[in-house]
């Protein structure tokens, strides 16, 4: 996340860090939200590469151990069919995580709300992104869980001509736009969006400019929830 804030710890409890295996360490990778208790959705372009995976619940600081992380390891990857890892321009760009077992429910640890199908949110939509990702375009990590506002760019703005153009679809949300962005690192997280007076996660965390992640007129893209609610209760049941 460039801009924004560091987050009132816990403060999002269906945030999830997807960390891959490498020797006897695991390392974040991305993002992702507890969709219920055995479930995890993230980004497809998160897991096309087989790995060894682990999702941590609960988490903060991601390189301290703070005492409220549940560590889940993934029994089955489900990534969407139509998804292809050379064209994110193309969408489906979504993962559902089958986990090993159920994740205890607690004040640190609680399951994100999706949207009904079809559900477009209007221009301006107050949405947080939240992530891990990178501070700067070509800068680190953060260690500690950060929030940025990043208001709905319609489609009909996002997708004109000095924006995105056509490469964003509308099974994608766009957000931003302006000095605060996501980065790498926060790919598969949410797009907390407050409707109604509750926060629902409509976007998964997919794009950024490749000439910089808080790209002039280049909001942060994100596969839309809503338009995959249908397949992602095929695999759950
Ligand atoms: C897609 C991921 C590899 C990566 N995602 C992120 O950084 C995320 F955090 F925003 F999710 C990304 O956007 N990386 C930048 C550097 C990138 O490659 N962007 C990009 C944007 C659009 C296109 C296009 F238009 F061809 F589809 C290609 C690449």
């Amino acid at each position: 996340v460039v801009g924004g804030e560091v987050a009132r710890p816990n403060s999002w409890p269906w945030q999830i860090s997807l960390q891959y295996k490498s020797g006897s360490s695991f390392y974040h990778t991305c993002g992702g939200t507890l969709i219920r208790r055995g479930w995890v959705m993230t980004a497809a372009h998160c897991v096309d590469r087989s790995r060894t995976w682990r999702v941590v619940l609960g988490d903060h600081n991601i390189n301290s151990h703070e005492g409220r992380e549940q560590y889940m390891s993934v029994s089955r990857v489900y990534i969407h069919p139509n998804w292809n890892s050379n064209n994110v321009a193309g969408g489906w760009d979504i993962a559902l995580l089958r986990l090993s077992s159920d994740a205890s429910l607690n004040n640190y640890v609680q399951l994100g709300a999706l949207p009904p199908a079809g559900q477009v949110l209007p221009h301006n939509n107050a949405c947080y992104i939240t992530g891990w990702g990178r501070t700067q375009t070509g800068g680190q990590l953060s260690a500690q869980l950060k929030q940025a506002y990043l208001p709905v760019v319609d489609h009909k703005t996002c997708s004109s001509s000095g924006w995105w153009g056509s490469t964003v679809k509308n099974s994608m949300v766009c957000a931003g736009g302006g000095s605060d962005s996501g980065c790498q690192g926060d790919s598969g997280g949410p797009l907390n969006c407050s409707v109604n007076g509750q926060w629902v996660v409509h976007g998964v965390t997919s794009f950024v400019s490749s000439s910089g992640c808080n790209a002039y007129r280049k909001p942060t893209v994100f596969t839309r929830v809503s338009a995959y609610i249908s397949w992602m209760n095929s695999i759950m049941g």
